[in-house]
């Protein structure tokens, strides 16, 4: 059970590695019981193979407590059960499958949120007989989250959720996420530094597959123009710039 102030994740000297080469090393950090928290870092310098070391995707080393407890040793599918709802950057849904099957397949608890997930996402009501392969890049990421929000979980790993959406899209998925910020802590792979000013309480940095900075204020981090140049290679001030273009520039399907 989470005490006051207990982190709901402690990742300890985390190290991974894909096809031998080491992406992951000695990456410590927390994530608090309440809110958002951000992981950033330019591109290739570990934040999804981080997620993925976490929930065991890839092979690891290294201590991961959720609530409190060890999970480190056991498998995806039982980490998962444990309470880590996991969104993945390329959204995976099942896409000669309807929405509303998308969504009966992702039920695990007894008693599924479907009423938070209908109040949420209303536009995905409508399309419950639609295939989920003809939905837009947006509406796709919102199934793959509302996948996620059906089930109580203690935290969710959300990886670049806004990625390749038109803007308006993009604050569409950041309103969804704050509302599921209130039920659920979150850890957030964010390259908009936007949606991260306006959803993170605190952000850690990657930076070469290591931690650069941890627990640190998001928006004291978002104004320190330095910072931000050096790890994330982008001039703030104008805190809306995006370190990765390709990120906003070619909108897909949104
Ligand atoms: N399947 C793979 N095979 C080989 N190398 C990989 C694979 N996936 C990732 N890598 C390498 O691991 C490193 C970390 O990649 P990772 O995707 O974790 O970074 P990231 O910070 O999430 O990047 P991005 O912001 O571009 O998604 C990179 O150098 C990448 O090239």
């Amino acid at each position: 059970m989470n005490t006051e102030n207990a982190p709901i994740l402690r990742v300890q000297n985390l190290s991974a590695s894909i096809g031998g080469q080491q992406v992951v090393e000695d990456v410590s950090f927390e994530v608090p019981a309440f809110g958002v928290t951000g992981l950033l870092g330019r591109n290739g310098v570990g934040k999804t193979s981080t997620i993925k070391a976490v929930i065991g995707l890839i092979p690891r080393s290294g201590q991961v407590e959720l609530d409190g407890e060890r999970i480190d040793g056991a498998e995806t599918h039982r980490i998962i059960a444990r309470g880590v709802g996991y969104v993945p950057e390329d959204r995976e849904v099942f896409s000669r499958l309807t929405v509303a099957e998308n969504l009966r397949l992702a039920e695990r608890d007894e008693h599924p949120r479907r009423q938070l997930v209908e109040d949420l996402f209303p536009d995905l009501v409508k399309r419950s007989a639609q295939m989920a392969g003809t939905l837009s890049g947006g509406q796709q990421q919102m199934v793959s989250l509302a996948r996620a929000l059906l089930n109580t979980n203690k935290v969710l790993l959300v990886d670049e959720p806004t990625k390749g959406l038109a803007p308006k899209i993009v604050q569409e998925v950041a309103e969804a996420l704050a509302e599921a910020a209130r039920t659920v802590p979150i850890l957030l792979v964010e390259q908009n530094l936007t949606v991260v000013r306006q959803l993170a309480a605190t952000v850690t940095v990657l930076s070469g597959g290591k931690v650069a900075l941890t627990g640190m204020n998001a928006g004291e981090f978002l104004d320190d123009t330095d910072l931000n140049h050096r790890l994330l290679g982008v001039h703030t001030g104008t805190a809306a710039a995006n370190p990765n273009p390709a990120a906003t520039a070619a909108p897909k399907g949104a």
